[in-house]
Formats: C-alpha cells, structure tokens, sequence
C-alpha cells in the first residue's frame, strides 16, 4: 500500500499544480537552510501519509479521522486541516412514538361530528347542564377512556393524558367530568384533583364550570387559588373548609404549598394533576414549581425500572391540555409524563378518520383555527386605525366585539376615542392586567350580559377566556407570533359558532404578519382589504374631535402626573385598595378625616 502511495505521490509530482511548482522553484532556488533535499522528502512523506489515512479512512469505513487513528497497524501524524468537507447538518425532526401514534378526532364541530348525549354512560351524581345537548368530538374521544380509569382502576398507575384541540373545542370538560367522577357522591375531606391554569381570569372561569356540572346538591367542595384574592383568606378557607378540587395559578398554589399557616394542603393522595394552556406555562415551570408538586405528591420521578413503578403506583394522573400543545420534543420531555397517550384534534372530518386515512395530519404541534373563524387583513395608515376599526364595528354591527391592544397605554387613548366615534351605537370598556380583584370579573360580566360592547384588552385575556358570543376579535395591534393570532382568534368561533377576525395593519407590518402566517399555514383563505383615505370622510369631523379631546385628556395627566410627583401622592390600586381596608381596631381612619374635611 505504502509503494502504492508513494507511485501516486510521484506521478502527482509530475503533474504538479502551479503552486506547488512555485512551491518546489521557492525551494531549488530560495533554499535557505540549505536543506532543500530533506523538505522535499519531508513534504513526499507528508502526502504520502495524507494519502495513507484517506484510504485507510476509506478501510474503515468511519468518516471520523482523528490524529491519533491507526492505517494497519501504523501510527499515523497529525492530520493536515483543510481537507474536511463540510456539510450542513440536516434537523432531525424527532417525535416521540406516542405523538405519532396519537389518538385522532376531527376538529370541526358540527352535526356530523357531534355525538349523542346517550353514547357516554355519565355517573348518576352528574348533572348535565340544558346547554349541553351533544358531546363534542375531543369530550366524545377522552371522556370514555378516563371514565372507565375511575370505574376500573388500572393496577399500576393510569397513563398520563395529552390532549390537543383547537380552541373553543370543549377541552375543559374533558377533565372537569373526569375529576367530579372521582369525587363521587359521598362528602369527603380528600383532594381528589389540582388543576393549574396561567392566569387568574381562568381560574374563576373553570370554578364555574366545575360548580355548573356539580350542581346544587353536588357534594365537591371546589377552592380557587389565584391573586384575584387575598392570601390570607384562602388560607382560612382551606383551613375551614378542606376542598377535594383546587383550581389555582402556579404562583399562589406554590405559596400556599410553603407557607407556614397549617394544615399544609396534602397532594399525596391526589388522582389528577391537571394543566390547561400548558404551553403557555414556560420553559422554567419544571424549576419554578412542578418540581415541587410532584415532590409533594410523592415522587414523580422518571421512571427507569420496574421498582419505580410500583413505588410510584399512586402518582396522580397527569392531564396536560393546549389548543397550541407542542409537538417539540424537549418541551413534552419537560412534563415527564408517565407512558402518555395523546388524543389529537386532525384538520379533516370524522369520516375521512373513518375511512383509515393511514398519514392524517393531526393538529397537534400544528396551528390551527376553528373552521367556523374567518379572518380579515385591513390595511389603511396608521393614523386612521381607529377609524378603520370603527367602521368596521358598525359596517357588520357586530353585538360583541373584543379588541387585543399590546400596550395598556394604547388600550385608554384607544378606548377615548372609540367612545367618541361610539357614541349611541356601542358601549365600550377596556380591560386590562391593571384592573384588581372584583373589577376584573364586573366587567366581564358586563360584557357577557349586554349588547352592543366592544371590550379592548391586553393578552391577558387571550388564553382559555370563555365570553358569552364574541362575534369579532379585533387585532388593533398585530399579535407578536403565531400562537398568540391563534389564542386570540380562538375567543370567538366557539363551540361550533361562526367567528370573524379583523387584523389591522399598514403597509409595513402587513407584510411580516402575512408572511408569519403563510409560514405556519393559517393564511388559508384570509381576505385582505385595502381602506383608504376618502373612505373615512364621512366620520373625520367626528374622529378629529375626539382625537383634540384626547390630546385635552393627555395633556391634564402630564400636569397632574407631575403635580402627583410632587406631592408623592400617586398610588397604584393594589396600594389603594390596600390602603382604604380598616386597620387592626376595624376603623377607617382616613375616612374620618375626609368627613371632618368635608364638615
Ligand atoms: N358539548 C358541548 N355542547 C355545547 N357547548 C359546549 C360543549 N362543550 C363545551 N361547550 C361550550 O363551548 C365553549 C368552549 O368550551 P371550552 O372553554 O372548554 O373550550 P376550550 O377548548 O377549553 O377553549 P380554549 O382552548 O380557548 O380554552 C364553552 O362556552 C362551553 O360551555
């Protein structure tokens, strides 16, 4: 092999490229040290290794040469750089077997995929409210496997449950049936079930789902935990009265979990440790708290070995739910679930599944709205937005409407002037992080129980908010990715009812926006309309006063704020509200100096 190498070394010799000619003039004729002889053996028996290791390379088979690498038996030198080849690494996509595998349901709602009541045999506790007449495909999919789980304990523990459904499918059902099922009908002190949500606003919407199904004479004692109340007082509550559900936030949960105030809440019986909009919880919640819960259910560990699984045979069940559950395998592998089994909404009706479509694309890990939605791209100036947004509320009198705004700055100057261009057709609110306690669910209602409102709102309420008929969501400023355009579209085209989405852009942010949504296909069939200048003639007198009186309005707040700075006294309405409680002895003492003033 060696002689082998050394002839094509010096048959190369002969052929030469340029440079290495140059090289060999460079060292007849600048040879230095007078050793031109030995560089050029040298540089022979350097090819000839260089080609030695490519062919011992190629006997090997490995594309991976290192220095050290053995060619028959002889040690070989350093390897010359330079000679790799480089290739772009192509992305593996890796999806779990139990993604592929998923269990699949259609996303479309309607008579064709809806099914009787009759075909799930509820327990005799349970109530089925008037409004329910049909079971929607993901209740008719996930309802009978964890019902049977309760009847019939499996020996070991159940496997845990991902489900993934559009939004406004019906996915809270699918748990709050299951954890009223394993309450049962006889009153107990034990916690059957934690659900876990990310924002308050949801925990006191699925309370009162979990209290519409266990109707008046149910036995389940439900707890909410969450900032919307004090902490003290949930303490007590839980003290007085030991719930068998809790639906909390991570944070207040966790607090409570660490507080000193007895009796700690007991998790280590729990059946079900649920979680809704749980993409929407973040990469630190295994730090920041499911590390926590599962210590204090147990030890939920991975499991590795047989002995595990029976330690760990009374784990809870873990439910984890999104409209936007990811099929990134990093992100399951966060939830360490136990054998999980995946029930997914596809993008095709119930008989196409019937008829064995082998490859249904099913949504999870794919974006997708609610067939019933349809979404409008308006496009005008800026400075007309507010204009555009109007027209359009009152063009297709739309009874509910919901605006998504980014900033809370731009939710007041837009409310102000809304309510101008407003005035005797709609009332309009806005709603924001900032609202405390019980202002927050008064304008919710507000909403749901009247006509003609249009409620501007931060993103706070674009996850899991169930309102009574939105017929439009308004995008004033355009959402900042994908899952956000598909939780803010999912508040109206709910439970099967027709939907519209209005997003309004100008020239510049159109074109990303487009392209965002072409990229993750939820462009589909969207109708883009160009407003332009004389279009808003007719409200401009109306739209100009309203924008001086906001400039009236804005420039009072500058002076005030200012004058506030000065005096200090500018509270924040946490502080207000802490402020204006009576003290330790019950009374309110700042409401004897304003009587005296007032006197
Ligand atoms: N079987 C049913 N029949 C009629 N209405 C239903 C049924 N199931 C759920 N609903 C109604 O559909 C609406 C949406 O339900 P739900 O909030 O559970 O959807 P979701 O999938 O959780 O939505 P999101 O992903 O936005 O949280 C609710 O108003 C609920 O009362």
């Amino acid at each position: 092999m060696k002689r082998k190498a050394k002839q094509e070394i010096e048959q190369e010799v002969v052929e030469k490229p340029e440079e290495e000619e140059q090289m060999e003039g460079v060292l007849e004729n600048g040879d230095v040290d007078g050793e031109g002889q030995d560089v050029e053996e040298e540089y022979e028996e350097m090819e000839a290794e260089e080609a030695e290791e490519v062919e011992g390379k190629a006997e090997n088979g490995n594309g991976n040469v290192n220095a050290n690498s053995h060619v028959n038996g002889e040690r070989s030198t350093f390897k010359v750089l330079g000679n790799q080849e480089m290739k772009n690494l192509e992305t593996l996509k890796v999806t779990s077997s139990w993604v592929q595998n998923a269990t699949t349901f259609s996303a479309t709602i309607d008579s064709s995929t809806s099914q009787k009541l009759s075909k799930i045999n509820l327990p005799e506790h349970l109530t089925v409210p008037s409004a329910i007449s049909t079971w929607f495909p993901v209740q008719y999919s996930v309802l009978p496997t964890l019902f049977s789980e309760i009847s019939s304990p499996p020996a070991l523990r159940p496997r845990d449950v991902a489900i993934a459904a559009p939004t406004g499918s019906g996915k809270t059902i699918c748990y709050v049936l299951p954890v009223l099922a394993a309450v049962g009908s006889t009153p107990s002190n034990k916690l059957h079930a934690v659900i876990l949500v990310p924002v308050q606003t949801l925990v006191s919407q699925i309370v009162d789902e979990f209290r519409r199904w266990n109707g008046e004479d149910g036995v389940a004692k439900i707890a909410s935990l969450s900032g919307a109340n004090e902490f003290e007082k949930e303490a007590r509550q839980l003290a007085a009265y030991p719930p068998n559900v809790i639906v909390a936030t991570p944070a207040r949960l966790v607090q409570h979990l660490t507080s000193k105030i007895p009796p700690p809440i007991d998790l280590s019986r729990l059946r079900f440790l649920i979680v809704d909009e749980a993409d929407r919880m973040g990469k630190l919640m295994r730090e920041e708290w499911l590390e926590l819960v599962e210590f204090l259910c147990g030890g939920m560990e991975r499991v590795a070995c047989l002995n595990d699984i029976i330690r760990q045979r009374r784990a809870p069940q873990k439910i984890v739910l999104s409209a936007t559950l990811s099929k990134d395998v990093e992100e399951l592998h966060l939830w360490n679930l136990f054998k999980p089994r995946l029930f997914s909404a596809t993008a095709t009706k119930s008989e196409d599944i019937s008829a064995g479509i082998a490859q249904v694309d099913h949504v999870s890990g794919r974006l997708a709205l609610p067939a019933s939605i349809s979404h409008r791209l308006v496009v005008s100036e800026a400075k007309f937005h507010p204009l555009a947004v109007y027209q359009q509320i009152s063009r297709n009198n739309f009874n509910r409407t919901l605006i998504f705004v980014n900033e809370v700055a731009s939710s007041n100057r837009l409310a102000h002037v809304l309510k101008e261009l407003c005035k005797g057709e709609f009332e309009v609110d806005f709603f924001t992080a900032q609202l405390f306690g019980k202002r927050r669910y008064k304008m919710l209602e507000k909403f749901n129980k009247n006509e003609k409102r249009v409620l501007i709102c931060s993103d706070v309420l674009a996850r899991g908010t169930d309102l009574n008929r939105v017929d439009c969501v308004i995008n004033y400023n355009l959402p900042a990715d994908d899952k956000l355009f598909v939780h803010r579209a999912g508040r109206t085209g709910r439970a099967g009812q027709d939907g519209y989405v209005i997003s309004i852009g100008d020239k510049e942010s159109k074109r990303l926006f487009i392209k965002m949504l072409k990229v993750t296909n939820l462009w589909g069939d969207t109708v883009e309309e160009q407003m332009e200048e004389y279009l808003f003639e007719k409200d401009m007198e109306r739209y100009t006063k309203s924008l001086e009186s906001l400039k009236a309005v804005v420039g009072n707040q500058h002076k005030n704020g200012s004058r506030n700075e000065k005096n200090n006294t500018k509270r924040s309405g946490f502080e207000a509200k802490r402020k204006s409680r009576p003290n330790a002895k019950g009374e309110k003492p700042w409401l004897k100096q304003k009587l005296e003033q007032t006197a």
